[in-house]
């Protein structure tokens, strides 16, 4: 009656521990880069790399953007994991696969989990480039009974009905607004709503029409199958859109979505995305429960 995803408590910590004996350290902060947005992870001293397809059992990478490799290292003292790619519900995984990675962040001994995607703007006061950092997700897959946490619940994770209102942790979003002022980025960064949808297709005229007056400043493919799980077990969630490109609104508009205004507009921004982040994480406080 309940296909098995591959991704239950056994086969997670399986690949938890294969990678715990290959790294020094356990990592407090668990990153996972959108697409065109690799570039966090080369700032991380002593890296210790492994390739997707090397890791048993761990799914594989199929999108051009998304490198398909896990990074270990240090950032200003604290270590952290870093996923050079994740998986969307249109490769073809279950939605437990492609969240499979959070509950190994939290085998691993992830505390907070920091989540960046490319998204087109729906809100008309965005702009290319600007950067959103996400206070609230609509998940419309969810709506037709897409949801990770569908099927029995493991205790060991978290509860069967996790509260989802205080998904985005307030705290790190007003200490990423102070860095962003800090570092003079206020101009481009804004704050709102993400939603996500299955794609792979991009949304009609009349689909952004309608998320832009459900509430939804962005639009996008991923993360928030991730940030249900990482809540669900616990971890405390921060995550950002780049502003790639503006979903198309207006009929007479010449303008089409393509994956490669969205990578082209990741390379543009990445430099000063990666440095919100970088001084965020350096900001962070952590329990370190692993540590002892
Ligand atoms: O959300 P990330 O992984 O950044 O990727 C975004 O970019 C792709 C479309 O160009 C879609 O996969 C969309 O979700
Ligand atoms: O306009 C978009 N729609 C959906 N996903 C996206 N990812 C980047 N831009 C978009």
């Amino acid at each position: 009656m309940f296909p098995d995803s591959g991704s239950g408590y056994e086969e997670c910590k399986a690949i938890a521990s294969w990678l715990l004996e290959r790294v020094p350290k356990r990592p407090l902060v668990g990153i996972v880069c959108g697409s065109g947005l690799g570039g966090l992870a080369d700032g991380l001293k002593d890296q210790v790399t492994f390739s997707y397809s090397d890791i048993p059992n761990f799914p594989q990478s199929t999108v051009h953007g998304h490198a398909g490799k896990l990074v270990f290292g240090i950032l200003k003292g604290k270590p952290c994991v870093c996923m050079q790619g994740r998986f969307h519900l249109y490769e073809g995984y279950p939605v437990q696969k492609i969240t499979q990675p959070m509950r190994i962040f939290k085998l691993l001994g992830v505390e907070t989990v920091i989540l960046t995607n490319a998204a087109g703007g729906l809100n008309q006061d965005f702009k290319v480039g600007d950067v959103m950092i996400i206070k609230d997700h609509i998940n419309m897959p969810g709506f037709a009974g897409i949801n990770p946490l569908t099927g029995p619940n493991d205790d060991r994770f978290g509860v069967r009905f996790p509260c989802m209102s205080d998904a985005y942790d307030r705290e790190l979003q007003h200490m990423a607004h102070e860095v962003a002022s800090e570092l003079g980025y206020t101009d481009f960064v804004r704050e709102g709503v993400y939603c996500v949808l299955g794609g792979p297709s991009f949304e009609t005229i009349a689909e952004c029409r309608m998320l832009h007056r459900l509430g939804a400043d962005a639009v996008g493919m991923s993360t928030v199958h991730e940030v249900i799980v990482a809540r669900h077990c616990g971890m405390r969630v921060f995550a950002l859109s780049l502003i790639t490109n503006k979903a198309v609104m207006d009929y007479d508009s010449q303008e089409k979505a393509n994956h490669e205004e969205v990578l082209q507009t990741g390379k543009e921004r990445s430099k000063q995305l990666e440095k919100l982040v970088c001084t965020l994480i350096t900001r962070m406080e952590h329990d370190n429960n692993y540590a002892h």
